[in-house]
């Protein structure tokens, strides 16, 4: 569903992504693992069209995102919960889940109430917290507010960076758990996690990066995979 053929990307003079290609299926929960600074963040940013690349292929469904701006990817399905989360700062925990229903066109405001009340539903934190301001959430919550964003936008592609990053273990078992949701209702899950050992009880392949290009793949449940990774990664 997701080929990306020799894609290179770059800041300025600075090659970060540097031939990598893959491809990979609806309901697969795919790992990308590797050391700080190796190009995992701007892999993702390039899928969603945040950088531009300056070679190669990305193909959703065979159409090519290419060249695309950000909301056109996005609005082929390809949702972002970036690193920082992008909590919108003077909009309320409400007002930021309803920017996630932009992603899907078409739907009665009958269909969308019933997303958002599906939402304060799965998580009563933010269904009770729903006229508070976004940026006032502590740090779990936030990331959850980011992720039922995503979720209620219906992705095809579910883009994740770190979402673990500084939650408490209950906090980061209830990411996991709605990074499962999106692959069961079918989108396919790119991971960028530092937490290797947890986000492979989720993961059904992985890639690691090193200098912008993929060096080892493997499946999460085989053994001597799994082996090679941890050695690769030295965890
Ligand atoms: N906007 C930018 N302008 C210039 N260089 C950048 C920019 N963003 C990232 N870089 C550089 O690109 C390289 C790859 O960064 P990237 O964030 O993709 O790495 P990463 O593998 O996600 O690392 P981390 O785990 O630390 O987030 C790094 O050397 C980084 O300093």
């Amino acid at each position: 569903m997701l080929q990306i053929e020799n894609l290179h990307s770059h800041y300025g003079t600075s090659h970060i992504i540097q031939g990598l290609s893959f491809s990979a299926g609806a309901g697969e929960i795919i790992g990308i693992f590797g050391r700080n600074g190796v190009g995992k963040t701007t892999l993702l940013k390039t899928i969603a069209g945040w950088v531009k690349p300056s070679e190669g292929q990305i193909l959703l469904k065979g159409r090519s995102l290419g060249g695309l701006s950000p909301d056109r990817i996005c609005l082929s399905g390809v949702g972002l919960v970036p690193e920082d989360r992008r909590i919108f700062p003077g909009l309320t925990v409400e007002e930021n889940l309803k920017l996630g229903l932009l992603q899907v066109r078409g739907r009665s405001h009958k269909t969308e109430r019933a997303a958002i009340d599906g939402i304060y539903e799965r998580f009563p934190r933010l269904g009770e917290r729903r006229r508070q301001l976004g940026t006032t959430l502590s740090g779990g919550e936030q990331q959850m507010l980011a992720m039922a964003r995503i979720l209620v936008g219906e992705p095809v592609v579910a883009l994740v960076d770190e979402p673990s990053e500084g939650l408490a273990p209950m906090i980061v078992a209830e990411v996991f758990a709605i990074v499962r949701e999106l692959r069961d209702r079918g989108a396919l899950v790119l991971l960028v996690e530092q937490n290797v050992h947890e986000a492979l009880s989720v993961t059904d392949r992985f890639f690691v990066i090193e200098r912008g290009q993929i060096i080892l793949s493997g499946h999460s449940e085989d053994d001597a995979d799994r082996q090679k990774l941890l050695a690769t990664l030295a965890v």
